[in-house]
């Protein structure tokens, strides 16, 4: 399955930024998050705004979620993809997952939770509100650092004003087993950008360009951010949108969270056209979000290896 690499992701330390003050750890700052996009794809972010009680809150309200019956699980039902509760997938027998639309709107997360606890789950709401609140900073903080290096900060209200956020909690069974299994099949994010959380227990691994796989290693207190389809689309091919999955072997289950700013219905996605010249053709012909998912969980764009390009490549 892929050779063992040595190789680590670029670690970037945000816990000293203020988005309001331009000041030279912002720019030193703003380069390493560019070089590590273009070259990874993705990197571990150290980020302080999401304290510590607040992450072992979520991941309490995690498990506690995983634990209700199967039943009640199936309540949440969404027409989008991976938005509701995923189980019992023959092709991925170890993942489960159920996606929180609107997380950081606390009106839209309490009632999804009065789905599954009629009688409120105050605490499980809070946890799952405050830390997409929080997290959702870094999100936006990564996006006016690429906006900047890429001259387009006249952009960025337009941009973070075209996505929603859904928080994805995950559960991965640990296979029982010294042996590797898969417990997520090899994909890019189709998304714009991508911040994972999990418990101390490892599995993802990410793909170079040169097809080596990077097993993710994040310490208790990072993030790992990654770049999706959408924002390689946007930025013409300007940074990278690395394949990832995630290997389980061992007992532990892992419980792991994503936070994904996602395009709205309708926004359409099209390269500026500064971003688009001689030395840089249009890579993709505008496409509405909404619609290339659809073609994605098609036979075709399941089988394409890269769905995004024959979607919409040129
Ligand atoms: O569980 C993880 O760390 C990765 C999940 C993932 O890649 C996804 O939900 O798109
Ligand atoms: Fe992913």
């Amino acid at each position: 399955m892929g050779s063992e690499s040595t190789l680590k992701l670029p670690v970037i330390d945000f816990s000293n930024l203020d988005q309001k003050v331009h000041t030279p750890e912002w720019d030193l700052v703003r380069t390493q998050v560019l070089e590590a996009l273009q070259e990874y794809g993705c990197f571990e972010a150290l980020f302080s705004k999401v304290p510590l009680d607040l992450r072992k809150a979520l991941l309490g309200a995690t498990e506690e979620l995983f634990d209700l019956p199967l039943q009640t699980k199936l309540r949440n039902i969404s027409k989008k993809p991976y938005h509701g509760y995923v189980g019992q997938y023959p092709m991925v027998p170890l993942y489960e997952s159920m996606g929180i639309d609107d997380s950081n709107i606390s009106e839209k997360v309490e009632s999804l939770s009065n789905i599954f606890w009629p009688e409120g789950n105050p605490s499980f709401s809070n946890s799952i509100q405050s830390f997409s609140e929080r997290l959702s900073e870094l999100d936006q903080i990564v996006r006016r650092m690429i906006l900047e290096s890429l001259d387009l900060e006249k952009c960025l209200e337009e941009h973070v004003g075209s996505t929603n956020y859904l928080l994805r909690v995950m559960k991965y069974k640990g296979p029982q087993t010294s042996e590797t299994k898969l417990g997520l099949t090899a994909h890019t994010d189709k998304n714009i950008v991508t911040i994972l959380y999990q418990n101390r227990v490892e599995g993802l691994e990410v793909e170079t360009k040169d097809g080596e796989w990077i097993n993710v290693k994040p310490s208790p207190d990072s993030f790992t951010v990654m770049i999706g389809d959408s924002l390689l689309a946007w930025t013409n091919g300007r940074l990278h949108s690395p394949n990832h999955r995630v290997m389980m072997t061992g007992d532990e289950a892992r419980y792991s969270t994503g936070l994904f700013s996602i395009p709205k219905a309708g926004y359409i996605i099209e390269a500026p056209k500064e971003l688009v010249d001689e030395e840089h053709p249009l890579l993709f012909k505008p496409f509405d979000h909404v619609q290339f998912l659809g073609y994605y969980y098609t036979e075709a764009g399941q089988k394409a290896k890269s769905a995004l390009r024959n979607y919409c490549g040129i």
